[in-house]
């Protein structure tokens, strides 16, 4: 099936099989396109437990991988080998066969303090992304922006790409409330979106965000109120 909005393409698979190729070839295609038009291409990629099989098959897409920078939208305040952390989950799936000679940015890094890191993050983040990878959680936040978090309206005016966020009382943040995130003046430049989503339960949360535009009350929807490349959505199962 495929709805098809002004600032929303949704692509529903029949299979996890099917979806997660599908999320890994139209990755493939936007960083082929971009490394045919500039010396390096940038990919910024969501954790959580939605998106691994989409990076395990694009870690075997033939590309010039040494001349891709890959990225996080987010991540949580842990180690960067941390195993709940993003960048391991990046690291496990992505960063192997081919896809090995990508250079990895971690967003945190020992001995770094918060501000200190969000501060490196904003000066990658003036390299423009390639493609975006979003996830969106059963309470509707996307990256690390909470409904209902402390601070959230500056997040979402933020002039720079990352911030630090406490999301201290969102249960949707799990354990860990200390985060780094990209916000949507992070997002607007991207020339490509695309939402990796599952489940009958998420799907119905994207149809009730778009029923409506206020990314307080639902910050995915920022992913396709924010001006710039329309959102690709793949749905499966
Ligand atoms: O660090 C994180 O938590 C993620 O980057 C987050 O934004 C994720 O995309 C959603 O929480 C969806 O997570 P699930 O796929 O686990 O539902």
């Amino acid at each position: 099936m495929e709805i098809a909005g002004p600032r929303v393409h949704f692509l529903s698979y029949q299979s996890a099989e099917q979806w997660a190729w599908a999320g890994a070839v139209t990755l493939a295609a936007e960083l082929r396109r971009a490394l045919e038009q500039r010396p390096r291409a940038r990919l910024l990629l969501s954790g959580g437990s939605t998106p691994g099989p989409v990076y395990q098959a694009l870690s075997r897409a033939p590309l010039e991988w040494s001349r891709i920078d890959v990225a996080l939208v987010d991540e949580r305040w842990l180690r960067p080998d941390d195993p709940d952390s993003n960048s391991h989950l990046v690291h496990a799936t992505l960063l192997q066969d081919k896809a090995a000679a990508a250079r990895f940015e971690t967003l945190t890094r020992t001995g770094r303090s918060v501000e200190e890191a969000v501060a490196a993050a904003n000066l990658h983040a003036n390299q423009v992304p390639d493609a975006v990878v979003l996830g969106m959680g059963g309470d509707g936040h996307t990256a690390s922006l909470f409904p209902g978090m402390i601070g959230l309206e500056q997040a979402l005016a933020s002039p720079t790409a990352y911030v630090a966020v406490d999301a201290t009382g969102c249960p949707g943040s799990g354990p860990w409330p200390r985060r780094i995130s990209l916000t949507p003046a992070g997002l607007e430049p991207s020339r490509m979106r695309l939402l990796l989503i599952r489940g009958e339960d998420k799907r119905r949360l994207l149809e009730r965000a778009m029923d409506g535009t206020d990314p307080l009350e639902l910050p995915i929807r920022l992913a396709f109120t924010t001006p710039g490349a329309r959102l690709r959505v793949h749905w499966c199962p």
